[in-house]
Protein backbone atom coordinates (compact mmCIF):
# COMPACT_ATOMS: atom_id res chain seq x y z
CA UNK A 1 0.00 0.00 0.00
CA UNK A 2 1.24 3.46 -1.41
CA UNK A 3 1.50 6.26 1.82
CA UNK A 4 -0.93 8.31 1.46
CA UNK A 5 1.61 11.14 1.20
CA UNK A 6 3.58 9.92 -1.36
CA UNK A 7 0.12 9.06 -3.14
CA UNK A 8 -0.92 12.61 -2.67
CA UNK A 9 2.60 13.86 -4.34
CA UNK A 10 3.51 15.57 -1.36
CA UNK A 11 6.35 15.73 -0.75
CA UNK A 12 8.02 16.69 -4.13
CA UNK A 13 9.24 20.55 -3.78
CA UNK A 14 12.69 20.96 -3.24
CA UNK A 15 13.54 22.30 0.59
CA UNK A 16 15.17 25.35 0.81
CA UNK A 17 18.60 24.68 2.14
CA UNK A 18 17.42 26.10 6.18
CA UNK A 19 15.01 23.35 6.11
CA UNK A 20 17.65 20.03 5.21
CA UNK A 21 19.85 21.95 7.93
CA UNK A 22 16.61 21.74 10.63
CA UNK A 23 15.65 18.24 9.38
CA UNK A 24 19.58 17.29 10.07
CA UNK A 25 19.03 17.88 13.61
CA UNK A 26 17.17 14.53 13.88
CA UNK A 27 19.27 12.43 10.74
CA UNK A 28 22.38 12.42 12.81
CA UNK A 29 23.23 9.29 10.43
CA UNK A 30 23.21 11.86 7.36
CA UNK A 31 25.48 14.33 5.89
CA UNK A 32 24.48 16.62 2.81
CA UNK A 33 26.14 15.16 -0.47
CA UNK A 34 25.70 17.73 -3.00
CA UNK A 35 22.12 17.88 -3.30
CA UNK A 36 21.69 14.11 -2.22
CA UNK A 37 21.41 13.33 1.62
CA UNK A 38 23.98 10.90 2.28
CA UNK A 39 24.52 8.61 5.32
CA UNK A 40 27.13 5.11 5.49
CA UNK A 41 25.94 2.25 7.96
CA UNK A 42 28.56 -0.75 8.88
CA UNK A 43 26.90 -3.86 10.48
CA UNK A 44 29.35 -6.72 12.88
CA UNK A 45 28.19 -8.89 10.31
CA UNK A 46 27.38 -9.30 6.42
CA UNK A 47 24.04 -10.84 7.01
CA UNK A 48 22.50 -8.21 8.82
CA UNK A 49 23.65 -5.79 6.09
CA UNK A 50 21.71 -7.82 3.86
CA UNK A 51 18.38 -7.32 6.44
CA UNK A 52 19.23 -3.79 5.90
CA UNK A 53 19.14 -3.54 2.90
CA UNK A 54 16.49 -5.70 2.22
CA UNK A 55 14.33 -3.63 4.56
CA UNK A 56 15.59 -0.47 2.91
CA UNK A 57 14.17 -1.94 -0.76
CA UNK A 58 11.02 -2.83 0.87
CA UNK A 59 10.42 0.40 2.11
CA UNK A 60 11.54 2.20 -1.03
CA UNK A 61 9.22 0.19 -2.55
CA UNK A 62 5.91 0.85 -0.33
CA UNK A 63 6.49 4.74 -0.11
CA UNK A 64 7.88 4.99 -4.47
CA UNK A 65 10.60 6.39 -3.15
CA UNK A 66 13.92 5.00 -3.71
CA UNK A 67 17.47 5.46 -2.66
CA UNK A 68 20.80 4.33 -4.33
CA UNK A 69 22.40 1.71 -1.96
CA UNK A 70 26.17 0.59 -2.60
CA UNK A 71 26.63 -3.24 -0.18
CA UNK A 72 29.83 -3.56 0.26
CA UNK A 73 30.50 -6.63 2.58
CA UNK A 74 29.08 -4.88 6.37
CA UNK A 75 29.12 -1.39 4.74
CA UNK A 76 25.81 0.14 3.27
CA UNK A 77 25.89 3.38 2.11
CA UNK A 78 22.51 5.18 0.89
CA UNK A 79 22.07 8.19 -0.87
CA UNK A 80 18.90 9.89 -1.66
CA UNK A 81 17.29 12.97 -3.80
CA UNK A 82 13.96 13.32 -5.31
CA UNK A 83 14.61 12.76 -9.36
CA UNK A 84 11.06 13.81 -10.06
CA UNK A 85 12.05 17.37 -8.31
CA UNK A 86 15.29 17.38 -10.27
CA UNK A 87 17.54 16.03 -8.45
CA UNK A 88 17.09 17.45 -5.27
CA UNK A 89 16.15 16.99 -1.15
CA UNK A 90 12.64 17.09 -0.76
CA UNK A 91 10.32 15.67 2.23
CA UNK A 92 10.72 12.51 0.76
CA UNK A 93 14.43 12.44 1.31
CA UNK A 94 13.88 13.36 4.76
CA UNK A 95 11.32 11.39 6.08
CA UNK A 96 13.04 8.30 3.96
CA UNK A 97 16.10 9.29 5.81
CA UNK A 98 14.63 8.77 9.31
CA UNK A 99 13.28 5.56 8.49
CA UNK A 100 16.29 4.46 7.47
CA UNK A 101 17.76 5.29 10.52
CA UNK A 102 15.37 3.20 12.28
CA UNK A 103 15.67 0.05 9.44
CA UNK A 104 19.51 0.24 10.40
CA UNK A 105 19.37 -0.11 13.98
CA UNK A 106 16.23 -3.25 13.34
CA UNK A 107 18.89 -5.07 11.17
CA UNK A 108 21.66 -4.85 13.63
CA UNK A 109 19.74 -6.37 16.24
CA UNK A 110 20.02 -3.40 18.67
CA UNK A 111 23.85 -3.75 18.16
CA UNK A 112 25.79 -0.68 17.01
CA UNK A 113 25.83 0.80 13.63
CA UNK A 114 28.18 2.74 12.43
CA UNK A 115 27.00 6.16 11.20
CA UNK A 116 27.64 9.08 8.73
CA UNK A 117 31.90 9.60 8.14
CA UNK A 118 32.55 12.76 9.66
C1 LIG B 1 6.49 6.93 -11.31
C2 LIG B 1 7.15 6.76 -9.94
O1 LIG B 1 6.18 6.92 -8.94
C3 LIG B 1 8.21 7.85 -9.76
O2 LIG B 1 9.15 7.74 -10.81
C4 LIG B 1 8.95 7.74 -8.41
C5 LIG B 1 9.71 6.45 -8.27
N1 LIG B 1 10.75 6.52 -7.23
C6 LIG B 1 11.40 7.68 -7.01
N2 LIG B 1 12.51 7.73 -6.24
C7 LIG B 1 13.21 8.87 -6.06
N3 LIG B 1 14.32 8.86 -5.30
N4 LIG B 1 12.79 10.00 -6.63
C8 LIG B 1 11.70 10.10 -7.40
O3 LIG B 1 11.37 11.18 -7.90
C9 LIG B 1 10.92 8.89 -7.60
N5 LIG B 1 9.81 8.89 -8.32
Amino acid sequence: MRRAADSAGMGLTPLPAADVETAFAGLPDWRLDGDALRAEFSFATSAAAVRFLTAVAADAEDADHHPDVDWRYRLVVVRTTTHCAGGRVTARDTALAARVSELAVAAAGGAAVGGAVP
